[in-house]
């Protein structure tokens, strides 16, 4: 009996030992499921806010100040003068364009046939004059306007960029040093700039780099003996062939200029200075100014050197001037206090943008210490040309827009090409050509090396006739695979070939 009754406690004891995990099992799935539920919910949400911030960064503030009852100009011609900043300004094209589809006039290499005049066959998928609609067009040559309008519309809006000849002088001296035979001689600008006559001979090619580089790039004679009535008639030609002339010293200023002119929203001109070189704080731009490092002594100056600089560049000088005055002119027109607030917004937009995009606050980095190996810089001469690294952790919208803003020109050329023209040969097959003659010499491609600017006359001279002198810039450092990878990267825009 005693035993029945304890087996019946143990039973009930068993079943009150049941009933108490059945319970705890149900209170565990209940649970369990709102936590799987929060954090079904939880992915979803933080992935429409990763969304919706990547949306709010780069479209909400985007817009900018209201550009009035204006039509947004899709077909843009600039002539990308030589160490501008024109490879700042050609990343806006090409971001404009590749955001809205709009079809590029490219050319076969990576510039058109420079340093010879503009021809139109230079331009991929050229068939004859007004044949396809070309929008955008912004790669390097040598202005020659009757050519040009072959491919560009009626409607085209021209303009394009300068900057001081002395500034220009220093960029192209230590970008240029080892192809520009004039350079090559020197010890340093400073000795080029006491006697540029003892180095230059006009007959070598090349040698345009060291003498009135922006005379030459607006299809003008640089080694003409300056006068103020040839001056001025240079200077009346440009007017006459481009709607706005910007300042590189005044980029922010130019920038809204450029946004009103065009009817862009703000994002489309807000930049990362690209094609940076490597220098000594110099109290100018802060962004240069952010990367310590030393400027070679073959750089260096005194104001007598400056000045010689001036005489020898009197054409390039003359230019600067003229058109400088005329930018002011137009800022003028445009209001200062206006410009004031619209620079203010723009430099605000940019500091977002960095913060949001670029590691270490936007600090321009040398090119080896870039992880990603597709967005190294091309490099070429005496210093380093930095780039930047993004963000990590940034959600796929956000990382494509970053990206666009500080993807190379050489890889953004590569990327737009693979995307109007799929099923092209690849570049990276086309780049196995086994010499590349430059500066008239010819050098054997390694594997580590690429070029920047096509100069292989592999698709320039080198297929279409022999004449390509597109092969002034060669690079020493950069990763082959970047043309492979962006290539499979690349797809899906439309050719509007008629
Ligand atoms: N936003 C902005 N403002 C002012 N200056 C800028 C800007 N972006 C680029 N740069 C400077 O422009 C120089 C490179 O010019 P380019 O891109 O035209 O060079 S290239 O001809 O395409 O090789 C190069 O000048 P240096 O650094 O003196 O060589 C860049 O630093």
């Amino acid at each position: 009996m005693a035993f029945k009754r304890r087996a019946r406690r143990m039973r009930l004891g068993l079943g009150r030992y049941r009933v108490g995990p059945m319970w705890l099992w149900k209170a565990l799935l209940v649970f369990v499921a709102i936590a799987f539920a929060g954090q079904l919910l939880g992915v979803i949400f933080n992935k429409s806010l990763q969304q919706d911030r990547s949306r709010s960064l780069f479209s909400s503030d985007g817009q900018g100040p209201p550009l009035g009852s204006c039509r947004p100009h899709s077909h843009v011609m600039f002539l990308k003068t030589h160490k501008t900043a024109s490879s700042t300004v050609l990343n806006m094209l090409y971001r404009y364009g590749e955001e809205r589809d709009l079809f590029f006039a490219l050319p076969l290499g990576y510039q058109f046939g420079y340093p010879l005049p503009f021809n139109a066959h230079r331009v991929k998928g050229y068939r004859g004059p007004h044949v396809a609609e070309f929008s955008i067009m912004g790669n390097h040559m040598r202005f020659n306007k009757p050519e040009v309008e072959k491919v560009m519309p009626v409607d085209t809006f021209y303009f394009s960029i300068m900057r001081d000849p002395v500034a220009l002088a220093e960029s192209s001296y230590a970008y240029y040093k080892a192809v520009a035979p004039a350079f090559k001689k020197a010890k340093g600008l400073g000795d080029f700039a006491d006697n540029p006559r003892k180095y230059y001979d006009p007959r070598l090619r090349n040698n345009h780099y060291a003498r009135n580089l922006l005379w030459f790039d607006f299809g003008l004679d640089h080694n003409a003996n300056f006068s103020t009535t040839l001056a001025r008639r240079g200077e009346a030609a440009v007017r006459r062939a481009f709607k706005l002339i910007l300042v590189s010293e005044h980029f922010d200023q130019s920038m809204v200029l450029l946004r009103h002119a065009l009817c862009w929203p703000l994002d489309a001109i807000v930049s990362f200075s690209l094609n940076a070189r490597q220098q000594k704080p110099s109290g100018g731009s802060s962004w240069v100014g952010k990367v310590a490092a030393v400027q070679p002594p073959a750089l260096a100056l005194t104001d007598d050197q400056r000045l010689k600089l001036r005489e020898w560049n009197a054409l390039d000088w003359h230019l600067y001037q003229a058109f400088n005055r005329s930018f002011w002119n137009e800022v003028d027109r445009f209001g200062r206090i206006r410009m004031d607030q619209e620079v203010a917004l723009l430099r605000t937009r940019r500091d977002v943008l960095a913060r949001a995009c670029l590691r270490d606050g936007g600090r321009p980095v040398e090119a080896s210490r870039i992880r990603d190996k597709t967005i190294r810089p091309f490099q070429s001469g005496l210093v380093k040309i930095l780039g930047y690294e993004l963000q990590p952790g940034l959600d796929n919208a956000t990382h494509q827009s970053c990206l666009r803003m500080i993807r190379p020109e050489i890889q953004y050329k590569d990327l737009l090409d693979a995307r109007q023209f799929p099923r092209a040969a690849p570049q990276a097959a086309q780049a196995q050509a086994p010499a590349i003659p430059a500066g008239g010499a010819y050098l054997r491609k390694d594997p580590s090396s690429q070029l920047r600017t096509g100069e292989l006359g592999v698709g320039e001279g080198g297929g279409g006739g022999g004449t390509g002198e597109d092969r002034s810039r060669l690079s020493r450092s950069n990763n082959n695979n970047n043309n492979q990878t962006l290539l499979r990267g690349g797809g899906g825009g439309k050719g509007k070939i008629k």
